[in-house]
């Protein structure tokens, strides 16, 4: 006996339930002609990962309700095709809904179970939206009893032994499981600890695609019971993932094509390149403009926004103030050119100057401060919108996850815009991902991106005479490494300087990461890309005297 299953491994659009309901529904034709009798679709595909307070809304509830009925009816001629479908469930007994997985046959649905845990941590708010099933769900497929999961029951040991006990032979596992660096194989070994516990194979299917600030990075896998990788899906992109599932005398044995891992920073690449096609794509934009001014953070944007939208679809413009250097025009124009995007320069002088009169009897004499930079920062700011108002390209911000930090940025300047592309990676991993997009070329494109004085030369933000970003801040090799063990791992101070950092370094550092928790409420949302984000995974207050 040959069981097939097939894993929609696609990228859903969050409410568009009648084109995720026609994308499974196609899907099921495709896997059905090919020899499939199970197809497995990520958790609540049907509405799309994570709708968030759509989940409050009764009438998003029936009409998710409608489109599972319409995947239903537009497969029943599959005959004995068997739909796992992930979609929100109402409890006709009111109450919150479920996080169902149902089992669909020849246009019934013959059980719906409902995701046992419920993750309400990091990024995740389950327990706000869904109540939490308690039975284990076990179906029937040719002879093969399979043990339905939902992500995060796999996660701990209880539900999937649960499912064994109910005479589950296989365990499915539909998942939305968020991408931060190293995330694939966390997933694997995690999975590997369950089908070694109750030594079952595993099926494990993921979703791909951007939402906002979480990225999915597809990489669909299929364990057999020793925990040995059967076959594994490519990362990052919508393919149908297909795993053959045979009866031997040693019990089900699993067989597919294995896709490798890639590595930490082509993954990376990858997720930054999804996260920018799917924000531009799936919220309509003809296309991105970014300031472009010579430095390392608005080249790594432009080159990761050209990777994923194509030349045609981004367009840069320099805005030169009196501080800026030759050499920051000579290689702005040298990465356009290297990359043929639209290249525009506007000169902000003018804009200064009348700036600065305005505000002269205002200002009263006050020496030169931030206020003229900032200044500078906002006229930038100010022509990109109006921009993007006229053209309809949604400015990309550059700041990284340093400045977002430390508040190293300027709000209504160069804060202004719709999506803040490389906002959870710090300097030094700027650098490191400019020289490996530099070193690669993941999209065949022929393109060597990024002008080499652009990563070599002294980062600066250009606002006044011969400033460098190292005048005010410790070296970024320090500082990054405070700001990943204070805010991503949650170190405390006295940790740090236990650790041998200077106590003035992580003074300063910490208390400007609790000052600036204003700007960032403030600032666009952006890709997450590593265990905490600030994003829905951080979430301090802004008046607050507590910090160690
Ligand atoms: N708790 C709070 N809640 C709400 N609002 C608060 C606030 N505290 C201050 N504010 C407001 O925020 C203002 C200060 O913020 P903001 O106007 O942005 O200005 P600010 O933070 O003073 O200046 C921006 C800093 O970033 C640096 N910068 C800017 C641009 C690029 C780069 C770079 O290296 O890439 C660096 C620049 O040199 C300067 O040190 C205050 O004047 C006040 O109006
Ligand atoms: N001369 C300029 N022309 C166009 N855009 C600019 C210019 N200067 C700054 N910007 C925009 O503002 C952003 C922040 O600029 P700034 O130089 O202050 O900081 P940065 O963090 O060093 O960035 P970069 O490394 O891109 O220069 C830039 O990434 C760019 O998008
Ligand atoms: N959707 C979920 O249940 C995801 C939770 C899980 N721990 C993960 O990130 O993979």
């Amino acid at each position: 006996m040959t069981l097939s299953f097939c894993t929609a491994q696609l990228n859903f659009v969050v409410g568009d339930l009648s084109g995720n309901a026609q994308k499974i529904i196609a899907a099921a034709h495709k896997a059905y002609a090919a020899g499939a009798r199970v197809l497995l679709t990520p958790e609540l595909a049907l509405c799309g990962y994570a709708a968030e307070d759509l989940f409050l809304r009764p009438a998003f509830l029936r009409a998710c309700d409608e489109a599972v009925h319409t995947v239903a009816r537009e497969t029943a001629a599959l005959h004995g095709l068997v739909i796992v479908l992930g979609h929100p469930h109402p409890q006709a007994s009111g109450g919150l809904p479920l996080n169902a997985a149902s089992v669909l046959c020849n246009g019934q649905i013959e059980q719906t179970y409902a995701k046992q845990a419920l993750p309400n941590y990091g990024v995740f708010d389950e327990q706000r939206y869904f109540a939490p099933g308690s039975q284990p769900c076990v179906f029937e497929v040719e002879g093969v009893r399979i043990g339905l999961l939902v992500c995060e029951d796999a996660w701990w040991p209880a539900a999937a032994q649960a499912a064994a006990a109910a005479g589950a032979q296989l365990l499915a596992v539909i998942n939305a499981s968020p991408f931060h660096a190293g995330k694939p194989h966390e997933r694997e070994q995690v999975l590997r600890a369950r089908a070694q516990e109750t030594s079952l194979p595993v099926v494990y299917a993921h979703l791909v695609g951007g939402q906002d600030e979480l990225v999915f990075d597809g990489y669909s896998f299929a364990l057999n019971a020793d925990g040995t990788v059967a076959g594994r899906a490519a990362g990052f992109q919508e393919t149908l993932f297909f795993t053959q599932v045979q009866s031997t005398p040693v019990g089900l044995q699993c067989s597919a094509a294995i896709a490798p891992h890639a590595s930490a920073e082509a993954d990376l690449w990858d997720a930054l390149v999804l996260a920018v096609r799917d924000y531009v794509g799936k919220n309509r934009f003809p296309g991105a403009l970014l300031g472009l001014s010579g430095g390392i953070d608005s080249a790594l944007v432009l080159a990761i926004a050209v990777d994923a939208l194509g030349a045609d679809k981004v367009r840069t413009v320099m805005m030169p103030s009196p501080y800026t250097a030759d050499i920051s025009w000579l290689d702005a124009r040298d990465m356009a050119a290297r990359l043929g995007v639209r290249y525009d320069e506007i000169a902000i002088a003018p804009q200064f100057d009348s700036f600065q009169q305005a505000l002269a009897g205002v200002f009263d004499g006050r020496p030169q401060d931030t206020t003229e930079e900032n200044i500078q920062a906002r006229i930038r700011g100010t022509l990109l919108m109006a921009m993007s108002n006229k053209l309809g390209a949604i400015v990309l911000t550059t700041g990284n996850k340093s400045e977002m930090a430390t508040g190293y940025c300027t709000l209504y300047g160069d804060m202004a815009g719709g999506f803040a592309v490389i906002k959870d990676l710090v300097k030094t991993t700027v650098y490191d991902l400019a020289r490996w997009r530099n070193a690669h070329d993941p999209y065949s494109t022929g393109l060597n991106p990024i002008p080499e004085r652009i990563i070599t030369r002294a980062p600066s933000a250009e606002l006044r005479p011969d400033q460098t970003d190292q005048d005010s801040l410790p070296p970024y090799e320090v500082l990054d490494a405070i700001v990943v063990r204070y805010m991503e791992q949650d170190e405390s101070i006295a940790a740090l300087v236990a650790d041998g950092f200077a106590p003035a370094d992580v003074e300063r550092v910490t208390r400007l990461i609790q000052l600036n928790e204003y700007k960032r409420r403030q600032a666009p949302p952006g890709p997450r890309l590593t265990r905490r984000s600030f994003g829905k995974d951080w979430r301090y207050p802004i008046t607050n005297r507590f910090r160690a």
